[in-house]
């Protein structure tokens, strides 16, 4: 024996219902015994609720209403049965709207709609659907037997919310199904009194229903068809990677529904839990979906937690005073005058000091809350033992749930570890001794990043997003999104990581699109929807975005845009960047940026300030953290003088050379900060400060390699043309230090915490004698790498080492966030 109960979307339309047929047909043909409960056509129950209440107000347009509602069922008659087959249907279905238009007469007439009218009003919307279902199911010559609940269901008189005797329920459905050999079409949802009157049982009517009918009958299993793939990790309207779960338990449903998960209403499924009667959560719609199962017991489980559900508006209680300690009783206070205003309470804490106790209700009962807890401690407040009752709106709950994390352990940590990353404020939580649910508190505005972030944590082998809001898409910008275009399959399927490329902006046009842009058509994209640029409301939006797992890339040169840095990184935003300006301006602000960082628990990464994607940086970190002490830095840390100096030689001209670095990606978006020294300046600026030593940008000297004329050109153009006029200076270089068998090399010191910058010839003996293309080097001398330095060398400047630089940074702060 199976009972099926299918759902108001289900039964909502001639397609739908057509599609409902079907399935009891393959149920029917595998000679499967069944009882099928029906709901309302989807929408029907509220706008006979609506078509009462006018009714009582006298408002004449109910019969409108009506009409409509007469109208939907007709047509559906209409689109289910051939014309010559209608005739019948079309009389009982008529037959039950002149009943109903009669009633709602004598309500309009009485202008009184009862708690016990209502319910008979209601009882229509399943009666109908079932009816026409029922005649539907005949004509394609299903032996069927129209079944109206209320001849087996037996409750009180509690109307709206009746309770039910299952004595007498069980026996009548047990006596009836002995009798028929038809398949039973079951009207959900209604019920009646020993008297006959009509009664309908509540929240979750039609699986209360079907739960019944099952238990009575010992069903092997109930099939709950729905609408949606069963029971979700989470609110798919809210998670976009939220999937189905397989099985879930009878009491983690529980919690889950009470969070907010509206596909079945678990309370209503006690009868069937109680007998331990499987129970199958089915799509309508989506026959080839397995379905969740829902079990009395969890089963093993794959994850930690079974899913995540939310409430998204309550307001937090808090009463406070130090004459609540030690004493008894206050709580019991509370509650009572709470609970006599049915002002129900969702979630409770109270910290061991006893000093406050802190509770969420729905935010509509607030100002009333306030007034009862005012008056049930009037006296201990005029004494001043409780000193407040503040009330905070605008917050949400998020619980987890799971059997899973029952007497295991790093779950909780996981989820405040998660939200502390995502800069997410924690403002009360509970765990009930249970372990099924851990329950958080926080404000609205963070509910949907909070929700995306902790799915990512809990469910890793789906897939994380990380997402990137990428400013400059020149060179080094645009070489990144080709290579995370390239890494897109790779990181899905490897690294269950997905790079959302969520903003981008040029000088002229900017982007943001949460759910990603194309990495494949950024340019096009950017180019046709993109608005005019303005970094400030770009910054502002990114913000206001407060997605989870959110990255900064600066891939500029601008020197304003640093001053966004703070702003982003006390919003709990990671940044990452090869531009330099930031970490190479004044000291404080170096200092401020990287304490933010550490402050608000997010990553200020720039290991291509140095080096580009050469370890350098991390290099010096990673010794600085272990205890080392750094004596001497040397090195070359120009890709684009060091291409120069390996490059330029008898019969080639200077000019030609600068250009060719250009050329080949080398050189900063303006090569005089190259050839003048103020990028290895900054280079060696940022080395001193990463080992300790707290250098201004006027401390480093820097010895000028160029000659005047070149120096001051006021343009680029014109510093081509004076580097032209220039080739023999140059030359000269060259063959001066070719004449001792030597080459030039640019070389940066940093020592006795003094800094240099200049111009040198080394001899075949030194280390940095053979180089070449872009290559750059660094030679750490530290207290453990004294006698031989520790060296890193290679190519340090260039579109693809750099972009895979600032690519490795991002991929940090994705294992960062875990
Ligand atoms: N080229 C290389 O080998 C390396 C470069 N870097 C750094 O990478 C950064 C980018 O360099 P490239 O890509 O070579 O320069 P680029 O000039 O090709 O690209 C920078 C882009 O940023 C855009 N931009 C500038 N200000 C902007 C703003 N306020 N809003 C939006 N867009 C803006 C520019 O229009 C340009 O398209 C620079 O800071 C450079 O120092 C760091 C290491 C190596
Ligand atoms: N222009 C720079 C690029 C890296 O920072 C260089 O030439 O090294
Ligand atoms: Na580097």
């Amino acid at each position: 024996m199976k009972v099926l109960k299918f759902g108001g979307t289900s039964v909502g339309t001639v397609d739908t219902i057509k599609q409902v047929i079907s399935i009891l047909e393959n149920n029917l043909a595998q000679g499967e015994r069944m009882a099928v409960i029906f709901s309302a056509m989807g929408g029907v129950t509220n706008r006979l609720i609506e078509i009462g209440r006018m009714a009582s107000a006298g408002q004449a347009e109910y019969l409108e209403l009506l009409k409509a509602v007469e109208e939907r069922h007709f047509a559906t008659i209409r689109g289910l049965l051939n014309v010559k087959n209608q005739s019948t249907t079309f009389a009982a279905v008529k037959g039950l709207f002149n009943e109903l238009e009669d009633l709602l007469r004598g309500v309009s007439l009485i202008r009184e709609l009862t708690p016990r009218t209502l319910d008979l009003i209601m009882s229509f919307g399943e009666r109908l659907s079932t009816t026409i279902i029922t005649e539907a199911l005949k004509h394609r010559g299903i032996a069927t037997e129209y079944c109206d609940a209320r001849s087996l269901i037996r409750t009180n008189d509690h109307f709206g919310l009746a309770e039910v005797d299952f004595e007498i329920t069980n026996r009548q459905i047990l006596e009836y199904f002995a009798k028929t050999s038809a398949l039973p079409c079951v009207t959900g949802f209604v019920a009646s009194t020993a008297d006959g009157i009509t009664t309908t049982l509540g929240r979750g009517g039609s699986d209360y229903t079907a739960s019944i009918f099952g238990a009575a009958l010992d069903a092997e299993v109930i099939e709950i068809w729905t609408d949606v793939d069963g029971m979700m990790t989470a609110d798919p309207r809210k998670v976009p990677n939220a999937f189905t779960i397989p099985s879930i338990s009878y009491a983690e449903a529980m919690e889950l529904s009470h969070f907010g998960a509206k596909v079945i209403y678990p309370p209503s499924l006690q009868p069937a839990f109680a007998k331990n009667i499987l129970i199958k959560v089915l799509n309508t719609f989506n026959t080839a979906f397995e379905g969740t199962l829902v079990h009395r017991s969890a089963n093993g489980k794959e994850y930690a937690i079974t899913g995540i559900s939310s409430i998204d508006d309550v307001a937090l209680v808090n009463i406070q005073g130090s004459g609540m300690i030690g004493v008894a009783g206050i709580s019991a206070r509370l509650f009572t005058a709470l609970s006599d205003h049915r002002i129900s309470v969702i979630l409770i804490s109270q910290a061991s000091s006893e000093h406050s106790i802190c509770f969420t209700i729905d935010p509509r009962n607030a100002d009333r809350a306030r007034e009862v807890l005012q008056k049930a401690f009037e006296a201990e407040i005029a004494v001043g033992d409780i000193d407040s009752i503040s009330i905070e709106k605008n917050l949400s709950i998020i619980a987890i749930v799971g059997e899973g994390m029952k007497k295991s352990t790093g779950v909780s940590g996981k989820l405040f570890s998660v939200l502390g990353k995502n800069g997410i404020n924690v403002i009360a939580t509970a765990q009930g001794s249970s372990e099924l649910n851990i329950s958080v508190v926080l404000s609205k505005n963070d509910l949907s990043k909070a929700l995306n972030a902790i799915h990512g944590v809990f469910f890793q082998s789906e897939t994380r997003s990380l997402n990137l809001f990428i400013v400059g898409v020149g060179l080094i910008g645009g070489t990144l999104l080709e290579q995370i275009r390239n890494q897109t399959t790779y990181l899905r399927d490897e690294k269950f990581l997905k790079l959302n490329v969520a903003g981008l902006t040029n000088t002229k046009k900017m982007l943001l699109e949460p759910d990603g842009i194309d990495p494949t058509r950024w340019r096009d994209e950017l180019d046709e929807l993109g608005v005019k640029t303005s970094l400030p409301a770009f910054v502002q939006r990114i913000i206001e975005l407060n997605l989870p797992n959110s990255v900064f890339v600066d891939c500029t040169s601008d020197k304003d845009i640093v001053y966004y840095y703070g702003d982003l990184l006390d919003a709990n935003i990671s940044v990452v960047t090869p531009n330099k300006v930031a970490n190479s301006g004044r000291y404080a602000e170096y200092l401020q940026l990287q304490r933010m960082a550490l402050h608000r628990g997010v990553k200020f990464l720039y290991e291509t300030n140095v080096g580009a994607g050469l370890p350098i940086i991390n290099t010096i970190q990673g010794l600085m953290a272990s205890g080392d002490k750094f004596l001497k830095i040397e090195a070359i840390l120009s890709g684009t003088l060091s291409y120069i100096f390996n490059t330029f030689g008898p019969g080639v001209r200077f000019v030609d050379v600068v250009r060719e670095a250009k050329a080949k990606g080398y050189t900063e978006p303006d090569p005089r900060d190259d050839l003048s020294g103020t990028d290895v300046a900054r280079k060696i600026l940022i080395l001193a400060r990463e080992v300790g030593v707290p250098l201004e940008p006027e401390d480093i000297a820097i010895a000028q390699l160029l000659p005047d004329n070149c120096q001051q050109a006021p343009s680029i153009e014109a510093f081509f043309a004076e580097l032209e006029a220039s080739n023999d200076y140059f030359e000269k270089l060259l063959t001066d230090a070719q004449a001792q068998g030597e080459v030039l090399r640019y070389i940066a010191t940093l020592e006795n915490d003094r800094a240099t910058v200049e111009l040198r010839t080394v001899g075949p003996q030194h280390p940095f004698y053979t180089l070449s293309g872009s290559d750059n080097i660094v030679s750490f001398t530290t207290e453990r790498y004294k006698d031989r330095p520790l060296v890193v060398k290679g190519p340090g400047a260039g579109a693809e080492v750099t972009a895979s630089g600032v690519f490795a940074d991002i991929m940090s702060i994705s294992s960062y966030l875990g």
